[in-house]
């Protein structure tokens, strides 16, 4: 064997993605969502590996090494990419973790790839990682990795991390191979989630499906670990809420450049009173469709002049095949199209709607520009989004409006704390918000920002990886194994 790195992040996909441009050939640009947003600053301090999907199909690449961080691509076909990431990760996966918001398919033949795709990532991690390394394995895509990984090499130190939320039993039970899901994640030697309740969630399954023995206190943040006994190992389970680079952000914000192009988008905008903004991948959690009906009605109630008001929606694409993301784009557009005609005239939309990856830059001026920002999805695992707002916002000005069914509401109380799911309470959230009193608004602020400044993305991963090497905190004593009785309840 190789020497090969002593830190291996294994995630579906690589820190940059391979575009085909028209003229055919290709470039590597930043890979969407929050998992990377997080991950790629710690793997950079940490010097280490990260192996994953380029993003495009059939392509060969070798592997990247690069200054303090070396890329292991692992090659997807097209017919896998239909049936392990759009199929059974996005489109099974991704639905019943989320609260069944659309129905899961379930499809044998997606669960097959999702097997071998599983044991490709396993077997290539096998051969990056050295003698006694320790291996980061990231999110729903990678839930077989962990025990495919142990049985090939038993000498690692393996910690899992679930980016989404994990759900309750009567959800879960849904899913056709739920027990070797399970089992699978008991391969790691740390399990981490967002949130006790995930973290709890899983302890019982554990129980329930692989007939394990666990732990039966209450998980805390970051303490009092979980833990389950998989024969002579014990796994430990805890929830560990991800960030920011938050100190990076606040910086970045105030500078010059971002404060003109900030003062340039309000301008371009029409210099309206109140500028409302999301920011979000184009996907049915976001709750994208929520704010819009939202704000239609306040605008239909006259609560919300449309002289004074824009909201501007910045929407990444995300997962462009996959049927139910096909069907909301379709509905959300319809939407943008029904406020605009009726409540906008020309040369002043009501809703500015760019459906395009906006680079980071930009995207802080956008932050500072806006008065209000809305993060209103119907479940979401933690939502960066809402903590780079507040990080953004070192002038105290602004007001955040957070459903409480994003991770992020567990943390950032001050908000302006809204149910999706009742219209009557986002539409109030956004009033009360658009009409704070100014000293109010900053003492908000100032609290959130003490919450986000105080644990950023570092701390996540540090208490994440100090559990994962030290064999953590367990909370509570080991309780016998109780399957048969939970079967009966
Ligand atoms: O890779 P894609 O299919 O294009 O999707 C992008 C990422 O979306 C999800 O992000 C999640 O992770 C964030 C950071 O922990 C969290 O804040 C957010 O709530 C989650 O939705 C997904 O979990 C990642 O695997 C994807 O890469
Ligand atoms: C729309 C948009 C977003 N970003 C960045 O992407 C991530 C999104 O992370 P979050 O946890 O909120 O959600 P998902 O992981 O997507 O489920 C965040 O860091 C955004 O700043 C971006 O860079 N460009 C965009 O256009």
């Amino acid at each position: 064997m190789s020497a090969g790195s002593e830190f291996v992040v294994v995630a579906n996909r690589l820190p940059v993605d391979l575009e085909t441009l028209p003229d055919g050939g290709t470039r590597w640009k930043r890979s969407p969502g929050g998992l990377v947003t997080a991950l790629e600053p710690i793997l950079r301090g940490n010097k280490g590996a990260w192996v994953g999907w380029p993003g495009l199909p059939d392509v060969d690449v070798d592997p990247i090494v690069e200054d303090g961080l070396d890329l292991y691509p692992v090659k997807l076909s097209a017919q896998e990419v239909a049936d392990y990431y759009e199929g059974f990760s996005n489109a099974s996966l991704w639905p019943l973790y989320h609260d069944v918001i659309v129905k899961p398919v379930y499809d044998r033949k997606w669960w097959a790839a999702y097997v071998e795709v599983n044991r490709r990532f396993a077997d290539a991690t096998a051969k990056v990682a050295a003698q006694g390394a320790t291996v980061w394995i990231q999110d729903y895509q990678l839930q077989l990795v962990p025990k495919m990984l142990r049985m090939l090499r038993p000498d690692l130190t393996i910690g899992f991390f679930l980016h989404i939320p994990f759900p309750p039993v009567e959800l879960f039970m849904q899913m056709p191979w739920r027990t070797e899901i399970v089992e699978g994640l008991l391969g790691a030697d740390l399990i981490g989630f967002h949130l006790p309740g995930g973290a709890q969630n899983f302890l019982y399954l554990a129980r329930r499906l692989a007939g394990q023995p666990t732990s039966r206190g209450n998980v805390g943040v970051r303490s009092k670990l979980g833990v389950v006994q998989v024969g002579f190992r014990t796994v430990r389970v805890g929830a560990f809420p991800i960030s920011i680079d938050s100190g990076q952000l606040d910086e970045l914000s105030k500078s010059k450049s971002i404060r003109d192009r900030a003062k340039q988008i309000r301008k371009e905008l029409g210099n309206p009173t109140n500028i409302l903004l999301g920011v979000d991948r184009l996907d049915y959690t976001k709750g994208i469709d929520v704010r819009l009906n939202a704000l239609r009605e306040l605008l239909e109630e006259d609560r919300v002049d449309p002289e004074e008001t824009v909201i501007v929606q910045l929407a990444t694409p995300s997962r462009e095949r996959v049927d139910s993301y096909v069907q909301m784009r379709g509905d959300i557009e319809q939407q943008v199209g029904r406020i605009n005609g009726e409540y906008g005239r020309v040369g002043h939309p009501v809703v500015h709607y760019l459906h395009k990856p906006v680079p980071r830059e930009e995207l802080l001026a956008f932050f500072v520009a806006a008065d209000l920002m809305l993060v209103t999805p119907l479940r979401d695992g933690m939502n960066l989004v809402a903590k780079e707002y507040v990080a953004c916002r070192s002038d105290l000005g602004g007001a955040l409006v957070l459903s409480e069914f994003t991770g992020a509401a567990a943390e950032l109380r001050q908000a302006y704390l809204c149910n999706p799911h009742d219209l009557d309470s986002v539409k109030d959230a956004m009033i009360d918000a658009l009409t704070q009193d100014r000293e109010a608004g900053r003492r908000r602020m100032r609290a959130l920002r003490r919450q986000v400044l105080t644990h950023n993305v570092d701390r996540w991963a540090r208490s994440f990886l100090t559990a994962l090497s030290h064999g953590g905190v367990a909370g509570s004593a080991l309780m016998p194994d109780e399957k048969a009785e939970d079967e009966k309840g």
